[in-house]
């Protein structure tokens, strides 16, 4: 499969502070991919890196098999932004704004103006299209960010905190025209501090932190990494249960309390069937049963915390 995004050893210091510190990562075009990491892990200056806006200081950086630095307006047209910020010009009325972006990557004149109104009505907010962006609410702000980074119909959006700071029902409506998109054939590369928007939205995600990426693997995947509960409601307080530890070595604990019994085991909706039928053995009837699966936020503060010994910044030798 064609890669969109292809990176080797890539790194960049900022004096002392080595922000990026040999990633390696390769993003499948048409993947929906999460960029994970604490604050400061380096998934700005990743994204930078991409767009143009900072020079890396090693490795190699292409998209879509263009050169980051040496095919800089080729990377540039393929790549739609939607940054934390909001770098917008205030002042004019945000079609223009988005008329003058096109124009700016070499769109005509009446395909630019077409295209404004594709993209005002994809976010829903075509009506205000003659406001300025100061005017705008703090959620229409988020969907005009969106809809500039889609002005130029671009191969693969970058979106960095796409939800930041937005309603529960906005950042629904907001999943929906991305997950669309990608769908359509979009590449995506999302960043968030919302690890469940992570969770929904990802084929892939890769664990940034202090630089490096830390693995790369589907939500699922890192998922079964944790562990999961399977809390058992049994109709009589047991003298005893069955060993479940000794019988698989993915249970890590078992509590019982009264007549519940918690275990908690790695891959817990495999091991749950194994529960009900050993304490069905032994006698015990069952009246209730809850998996309660780890989330990927679970697993990513369990990753990220492992990552902190060796967060101090190395001095680069770039
Ligand atoms: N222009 C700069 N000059 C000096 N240091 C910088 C600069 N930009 C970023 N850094 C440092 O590089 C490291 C990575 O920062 P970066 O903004 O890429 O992280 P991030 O993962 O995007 O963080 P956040 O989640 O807080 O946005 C941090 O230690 C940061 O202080």
């Amino acid at each position: 499969m064609e890669s969109a995004i292809e990176i080797s050893d890539l790194r960049k210091s900022y004096g002392d502070v080595q922000a990026l510190d040999g990633v390696d990562l390769t993003v499948p075009a048409g993947s929906f991919f999460g960029l994970l990491g604490p604050n400061g892990a380096g998934k700005t200056t990743f994204i930078n890196v991409l767009v143009g806006l900072v020079r890396k200081s090693g490795g190699d950086a292409r998209v879509f098999g263009y050169d980051v630095e040496d095919d800089y307006r080729e990377v540039r047209d393929r790549i739609g932004l939607a940054p934390q910020e909001f770098n917008v010009d205030r002042f004019f009325p945000i079609r223009e704004v988005l008329e003058h972006k096109a124009g700016y990557h070499g769109i005509s004149r009446a395909r630019a103006s077409e295209r404004t109104e594709e993209v005002l009505k994809r976010v829903g907010i075509y009506e205000k299209r003659d406001t300025r962006f100061d005017w705008l609410s703090g959620g229409m702000k988020r969907r005009f960010m969106l809809a500039r980074a889609l002005i130029t119909e671009p191969d693969l959006l970058i979106l960095d905190e796409p939800t930041a700071g937005v309603d529960v029902q906005l950042r629904h409506e907001l999943w929906e025209t991305i997950v669309d998109l990608n769908q359509r054939g979009t590449t995506i590369l999302l960043t968030t501090h919302y690890i469940e928007e992570a969770e929904r939205l990802c084929d892939e995600v890769a664990i940034l932190d202090s630089g490096r990426v830390l693995d790369v693997a589907s939500p699922e995947e890192l998922m079964d990494r944790g562990t999961d509960d399977v809390v058992v409601q049994l109709r009589e307080e047991p003298t005893a249960v069955p060993d479940f530890a000794a019988l698989d070595e993915r249970v890590e604990a078992v509590e019982l309390d009264g007549a519940r019994l918690v275990v908690t085991a790695r891959q817990g909706g495999l091991v749950a069937p194994e529960v009900v039928r050993d304490l069905d053995e032994a006698g015990h009837e069952i009246v209730d049963l809850e998996i309660k699966r780890t989330s990927l936020e679970e697993v990513f503060v369990e990753m990220t915390r492992a990552g902190e010994g060796r967060a101090t910044p190395e001095v680069s030798s770039q």
